[in-house]
């Protein structure tokens, strides 16, 4: 069987995709509790985080990044968390690095790559110093490299500080090392810029850096911006990655979505549609990065999403296309006329949707044909709708909206 390719080759030859959020689509489910947002679930409840891998890879995802986010043995004994006590820390990592490879295993093309992930310390916001916070950082990456993923990822820091320690530990293992910082165009926690961060992030030797989380992406992709010209200015060549939000944050400020009334569970008018998620993957390609993905808030058809903007790129759709006919071409089988008259691109691309709370900024003005059953437009019948047919009905369209 031919070596499977890993993440660098990837990157070199073309984009990965990365998965979305876990602990957001986990706690929704009801298997992850919002507040410690610890993934005990990978022991508790194995099936429901093998099935959120599946969907993600279904949709695209290159990467089953190992559910391990928060599982430091502090942050799982943190705060009345019994998660180190009843299942220990190494037994927590190992169990999800196994239920990654297993999902990973049935992707086509040689399968999948499994990342473990590290993420910031209680002991780091606590004050403890740099010995403490890497031997957390170590009980992790031992079990990762136990348990042979393919390749680190240090999400979700705001202190560049923390995320240095992190990759240094990162660096004792051969394996690649991608680091993520939860920050936006304003910098870090401790006011060091982006463009430093990226900087730092890439001489303590990381081979991929970027953002996750916090910020959306069209803010993210900002931030990811100021990082390439830092590190075009200093001759540095990592390979850059994005893992935004799929929450719209205009309005978020240094500490991004953590610090807006709505976070965490009343975020759901700000979601990205899949629409945006076309507009975010392209820019990002088109700025260079090459490992693309999500964070809170995308759900697997989101990654779908960014799979089929970059189809001709990557040289194939995505398993979940198959029920999804790009730009909504799937609606030329809807009942409804003026349904049928959305489908395609040019309907979708400019949408501008409603939050549908008129206290929420922005009303859209709905379709309204007025037409009932009993409407010679509304008769089905069992043939596929022909192009013409399609091509009347966007002319019908415009004339109802003019
Ligand atoms: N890879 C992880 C990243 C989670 S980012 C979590 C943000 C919330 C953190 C908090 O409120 O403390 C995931 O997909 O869940
Ligand atoms: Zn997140």
């Amino acid at each position: 069987m031919a070596q499977k390719k890993g993440l660098l080759q990837r990157l070199d030859e073309g984009v990965v995709i990365g998965d979305g959020g876990f602990v957001f689509a986990l706690e929704k489910r009801g298997y992850v509790k919002a507040g410690p947002w610890t993934p005990e679930a990978v022991i508790e409840y194995p099936e429901a985080v093998k099935s959120l891998h599946r969907e993600f890879l279904r949709a695209g995802s290159d990467v089953m990044q190992a559910f391990t986010f928060y599982a430091s043995d502090d942050k799982l004994a943190n705060r009345g968390n019994m998660s180190s006590q009843k299942y220990t820390c190494a037994g927590i990592n190992q169990a999800a690095c196994r239920l990654a490879r297993a999902v990973a295993d049935e992707g086509s093309n040689g399968g999948a790559l499994v990342a473990g992930g590290l993420s910031e310390t209680p002991s780091y916001l606590s004050g403890a110093g740099k010995e403490a916070v890497q031997a957390e950082f170590k009980t992790q990456v031992d079990a990762f490299i136990e348990s042979k993923v393919d390749f680190l990822i240090a999400e979700y820091f705001e202190y560049v500080e923390e995320i240095e320690w992190a990759i240094e530990v990162c660096k004792r293992s051969s394996l690649p090392v991608v680091s993520t910082m939860c920050i936006g165009p304003e910098g870090d926690l401790h006011e060091v810029s982006a463009g430093d961060c990226a900087v730092r992030m890439a001489k303590a030797g990381a081979d991929v850096v970027g953002v996750n989380c916090h910020f959306d992406p069209f803010m993210s992709l900002k931030t990811v911006r100021l990082m390439k010209e830092a590190l075009d200015a200093a001759g540095l060549k990592p390979h850059l990655i994005i893992q935004p939000l799929a929450f719209h944050t205009p309005d978020a400020k240094k500490q991004g979505f953590i610090d807006l009334p709505e976070f965490p569970f009343a975020l759901e008018p700000r979601v990205c549609t899949r629409w945006d998620m076309h507009k975010y993957a392209r820019a990002a390609y088109e700025l260079g990065v090459r490992y693309i993905g999500g964070c809170c808030g995308f759900e697997a058809h989101h990654i779908r999403a960014i799979a089929e903007e970059l189809k001709e790129e990557r040289g194939r759709l995505p398993e979940a296309s198959e029920k999804h006919i790009p730009w909504g071409g799937g609606l030329t089988m809807h009942t409804k006329p003026w349904v049928r008259a959305r489908a395609g691109r040019d309907y979708w691309e400019s949408m501008v949707p409603a939050t549908g709370r008129p206290y929420s900024p922005s009303m859209s003005v709905p379709d309204q044909w007025g037409v009932v059953r009993g409407s010679e437009e509304l008769k089905q019948n069992s043939s596929a709708t022909s192009e013409q047919e399609i091509a009347q009905l966007k002319i019908t369209a415009q004339q109802k909206c003019s």
